[in-house]
């Protein structure tokens, strides 16, 4: 892939202020300077899996709420990181989204799955503020995001978008891929930095790579070494901002086992309420586009499925596989007879 391919389909938190060797070398295009992702949020919560505010006629799980006995309607919306309401988006003629509403809560691990080209990316793309709805609303926090995100959006909510290309630059080293960011960004000292990458590296199982060029690894490596690029962060940061990371098919392509890797270090990365140096909060929340069967069980607690432009059956992992839902059990099954046609 070029930089400049890898510079429309990964959208790093950049700062347009000192531009180094690695930017250069990079050939950034204006666009990618522009898509930096710091949305304005004071959202913090203890995580839960709780469920969206549309009911659902298989939810069996009850909140911690509930459990408590505490006003759910207030807790579950002060929780919400990210609203999708009545989102709707065209490309030309074509109608990808036509109402969509979803709510994205402190720490949720969440899965969108759908048939093909039903716009599982692009809903990604509409939260991350790459693209925006031409009707509806995206609400970051409870605030309405207008437009695209763009430089001047205050810091706050963090959401990284790793995308299914991996989409590394072609003409850095790994070293430079993973600490792009903070090359860039900030203060911290350069070999500060590479020890952090180091460290990021290792995090998520490579080691001795730092020097390679993308061409050099594997398919799975890239997708670890994307993975590494989403995690690291700026130490000299007093504020660790809340974070959502959006990842599109992190596992598609890979082997079974490679494949296991990766929901694992996804999984992992949030469950523990860590990055990768063992500070604690970091990636409140993640959404997770995929097809495969072992993502959804493995890496995810809630699922929302996309057909036809809509959200038309949400529930928790569990629920996939037995839920009377003709939509998803033909899809579950990959059968050729149903109401999804091809
Ligand atoms: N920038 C664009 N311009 C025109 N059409 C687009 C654009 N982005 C996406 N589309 C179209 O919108 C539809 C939805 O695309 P999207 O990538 O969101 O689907 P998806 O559900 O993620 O698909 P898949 O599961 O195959 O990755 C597709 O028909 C695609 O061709």
């Amino acid at each position: 892939m070029s930089s400049s391919t890898a510079a429309n389909s990964w959208t790093p938190l950049l700062s347009v202020g000192r531009q180094r060797s690695v930017c250069a070398r990079a050939k950034l295009s204006g666009s990618l300077w522009k898509a930096r992702r710091r949305i304005a949020c004071g959202c913090s919560a203890p995580p839960w899996n709780s469920r969206n505010g549309h009911p659902t006629a298989e939810s069996s799980t009850s909140s911690l709420s509930e459990k408590l006995g505490m006003d759910k309607q207030g807790i579950e919306e002060s929780n919400v990181l990210i609203e999708c309401r009545d989102v709707h988006k065209s490309f030309g003629d074509k109608r990808i989204l036509e109402g969509v509403n979803f709510k994205i809560r402190h720490g949720e691990a969440v899965g969108i799955i759908g048939p093909s080209g039903t716009g599982k990316s692009t809903i990604l793309k509409i939260m991350a503020g790459l693209l925006s709805p031409d009707k509806g609303e995206v609400l970051i926090c409870g605030k309405q995001r207008h437009g695209l995100v763009s430089d001047e959006e205050i810091s706050g909510l963090r959401i990284g978008l790793v995308f299914q290309s991996a989409a590394l630059f072609d003409s850095l080293t790994v070293r430079e891929n993973v600490g792009f960011l903070l090359y860039e960004n900030s203060r911290m000292p350069v070999d500060h930095i590479s020890n952090l990458v180091t460290k990021t590296l290792a995090a998520v199982g490579l080691k001795g790579v730092e020097d390679r060029m993308p061409s050099e690894l594997s398919g799975g490596m890239k997708k670890r070494v994307a993975l590494a690029r989403s995690i690291i962060f700026d130490e000299t940061k007093e504020i660790i901002e809340p974070e959502v990371l959006l990842y599109d098919e992190p596992t598609a392509g890979l082997d079974p086992i490679a494949s296991t890797v990766v929901e694992d270090l996804i999984r992992s990365v949030h469950s523990t309420g860590q990055d990768s140096r063992g500070h604690t909060g970091k990636v409140a929340s993640y959404v997770v586009v995929t097809h495969q069967h072992s993502t959804i069980r493995r890496a995810v607690d809630r699922l929302l499925f996309l057909y036809e432009g809509k959200v038309v059956w949400e529930g928790m992992t569990h629920e996939f596989n037995t839920t009377l839902n003709p939509i998803v059990r033909q899809f579950a099954s990959g059968s050729l007879d149903g109401p999804i046609r091809y």
